[in-house]
């Protein structure tokens, strides 16, 4: 019948297909059908043709090959060119104006337990696929209908109208391409468990962020997982903290062209620092002056700063490493409490040692320090996608701090302040916000991380840079421990002498008192004692992830030796904040970019 439209209905869920084949019928349109679609709507005595009227084949291979044939796809996919009508007409193929189909349910079927090989692949759509690909590429002229959600809409247009405008037309293709994108995803994820190499594209992770979320997995969509697992199994968290430690030391040694090292817990950093050589106090402080050859190696040195910063934090931490690790690295690591490790290589005596560590269960990850991330990442949260460009901000010490903006004429900041300055602000690029960082000789001393106010992040910050610092006070260093004190009980009990919370009688007390030698137990820090160290904290670098709101947090930074401060600006209290940095003697330096991070 000339100027009739045709359709091709192939549908594996028959939903609505009778008010759809009634629909279209009344409408004028010739309906062709694939076999058990075309059987339903004759059943009901609805006018159908099966699409073998114009391949003039049968279906075959039990179903394999339907409508996979150039009557049906020269139908679908020919424009309104002349040259496409002449390879029609010289072919004998008509226009398809409208197809109608969804899928085979791979989804549901690999979802079912024991689900094999075999019955996944023969729900495989293929044909389908083609049909929904081939129309909504077309979508021009053809309209594409795959959800039986859309059949009354879609016939109320058709019979208002007599036909189906553009922008129907374009939603309707959106909807195919995303239905063939989600499900050429579910085929390859179900490939991906079956066929890629564990610990190649994919690794089952123990749990996601709580053990009762399962099951849990990371994987890459078209290539190779960026690290190895050497040893141990990684959970959820422990690859949230590697993945951002590692870039975090990568970027602190390319930056500073020293070895750097992080410590990571629940995805900020304890601590963080690159290997500046360790002065007597420090090594004692940071509990390595018994490790040989550490003033040769700037890794071990970085990670003693770095696990040093706030030893309490870093208690079962996730160390990323720049370097090849070496044997003292790998002995310090050793003897403390930790989750696992990430660098680029490991020495063989020094993987030796790791690989004991935790009775065999110590996650050993090797980097791939040449692997980039692409430019957009995505992520899902709650069933919605969220994407953006990564947050590629270059920070230098050389570039990024040179807008001074109090004291006006300031000479040029000096290497060691720039230095940490930039140890602190890229530290906050890896640091759940807000965020305000204090840093000192190459590393961190105090970090503020995921305070919902800007002046909690900096107390935060200021009362651990504090802490670490009465960490060097000549009482805390020369503690008398009773024989046999573990590591983890004197990082404890330092803590609770240097924050000036050490009880003054009860059972807490008790449990202080037992970690020393009988007549032993340190005299707790005096107020005077205290304000009088903490005086001699001085030239601290500090960064904020953004502008300071109010000027409580410029008073608060000075109280724990503040000299140098970076940060983005744009608060209303802008000129307030620098005019109390400049009476406190604080160099403000613009910092242009903010640095959230979540
Ligand atoms: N092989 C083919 O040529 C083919 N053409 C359409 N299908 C699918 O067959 C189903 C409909 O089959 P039936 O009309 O026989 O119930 C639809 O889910 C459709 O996506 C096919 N099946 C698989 O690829």
């Amino acid at each position: 019948m000339a100027g009739q439209k045709t359709a091709i209905l192939s549908v594996y869920d028959k939903t609505g297909l009778l008010d759809l084949a009634k629909g279209l019928h009344d409408q004028g349109v010739r309906i062709l059908a694939s076999g058990g679609t075309a059987k339903m709507i004759r059943e009901a005595n609805f006018p159908v043709e099966d699409v073998s009227a114009i391949t003039k084949a049968p279906e075959m291979l039990g179903g394999r090959v339907k409508t996979l044939h150039p009557a049906v796809h020269g139908g679908i996919l020919a424009r309104n060119l002349d040259s496409d009508s002449k390879d029609l007409a010289e072919n004998s193929i008509d226009k398809i104006d409208f197809v109608v189909c969804n899928l085979y349910p791979f989804s549901e079927t690999v979802a079912r337990i024991n689900v094999t090989i075999p019955e996944a692949v023969e729900e495989i759509d293929i044909g389908g696929v083609t049909l929904l690909r081939a129309a909504a590429k077309n979508h021009s002229r053809v309209t594409i209908i795959s959800d039986p959600k859309d059949y009354h809409d879609f016939l109320t247009e058709l019979e208002k109208d007599g036909e189906v405008s553009e922008k129907s037309r374009q939603r309707y293709a959106l909807k195919a391409f995303e239905q063939t994108a989600g499900y050429d995803s579910a085929i390859s994820d179900f490939f991906r468990k079956k066929y890629a190499g564990e610990g190649e594209q994919q690794l089952p992770l123990r749990y996601g962020a709580n053990p009762h979320q399962k099951p849990a997995t990371v994987f890459m969509q078209d290539s190779q997982l960026p690290f190895k697992v050497l040893c141990g199994a990684p959970g959820y968290i422990n690859l949230l903290d590697a993945l951002n430690a590692w870039p975090l030391v990568q970027e602190l040694s390319n930056a500073l062209n020293y070895p750097a090292a992080a410590s990571f817990k629940h995805v900020s950093p304890a601590g963080a620092a690159i290997g500046v050589p360790l002065s007597d106090d420090e090594r004692k402080a940071y509990m390595v002056d018994d490790i040989d050859g550490i003033e040769s190696s700037g890794l071990a040195q970085a990670y003693a700063r770095a696990r040093g910063a706030d030893r309490m934090s870093s208690f079962g931490d996730m160390i990323a490493l720049s370097h090849e690790v070496d044997l003292t690295t790998a002995k310090i690591i050793s003897r403390e409490v930790s989750d696992g490790v990430v660098a680029p290589k490991y020495t063989d005596e020094a993987l030796e040692i790791l690989k004991k560590k935790k009775g065999g269960k110590y996650l050993v990850l090797q980097m791939d320090p040449d692997y980039v991330p692409p430019m957009e990442e995505t992520r899902s949260v709650f069933g919605v996608n969220l994407r953006q460009h990564r947050n590629d901000a270059k920070i230098s010490p050389a570039d990024t701090f040179n807008t001074v903006i109090t004291p006006k004429n300031s000479p040029p900041l000096p290497e060691s302040a720039l230095r940490d300055l930039a140890i602190a602000t890229i530290s906050l690029k890896y640091t759940q916000s807000n965020s305000v960082c204090y840093a000192l000789n190459g590393q961190l001393i105090g970090l503020g991380a995921g305070q919902q106010s800007r002046i909690h992040c900096t107390r935060l910050a200021g009362d651990k840079a504090d802490n670490w610092w009465m960490r060097f006070h000549e009482r805390t260093l020369s503690l008398k421990w009773k024989k046999g004190t573990k590591r983890p009980s004197k990082s404890n009990a330092i803590d609770l002498l240097c924050s000036g919370l050490v009880p003054e009688s009860g059972i807490e007390r008790d449990d202080f008192e037992s970690n020393f030698e009988e007549g032993q137990v340190p005299q707790v820090f005096s107020t005077e004692e205290r304000k009088a160290w903490l005086e001699k904290l001085k030239d601290v670098a500090v960064s904020s992830d953004a502008f300071f709101p109010f000027i409580d947090n410029i008073f608060r930074t000075a109280r724990s030796g503040a000299k140098y401060i970076a940060a983005p600006t744009g608060s209303q209290n802008d000129g307030a904040v620098f005019d109390t940095a400049e009476k406190l003697g604080i160099t403000f330096v613009e910092q242009h970019i903010r640095l959230f991070h979540h």
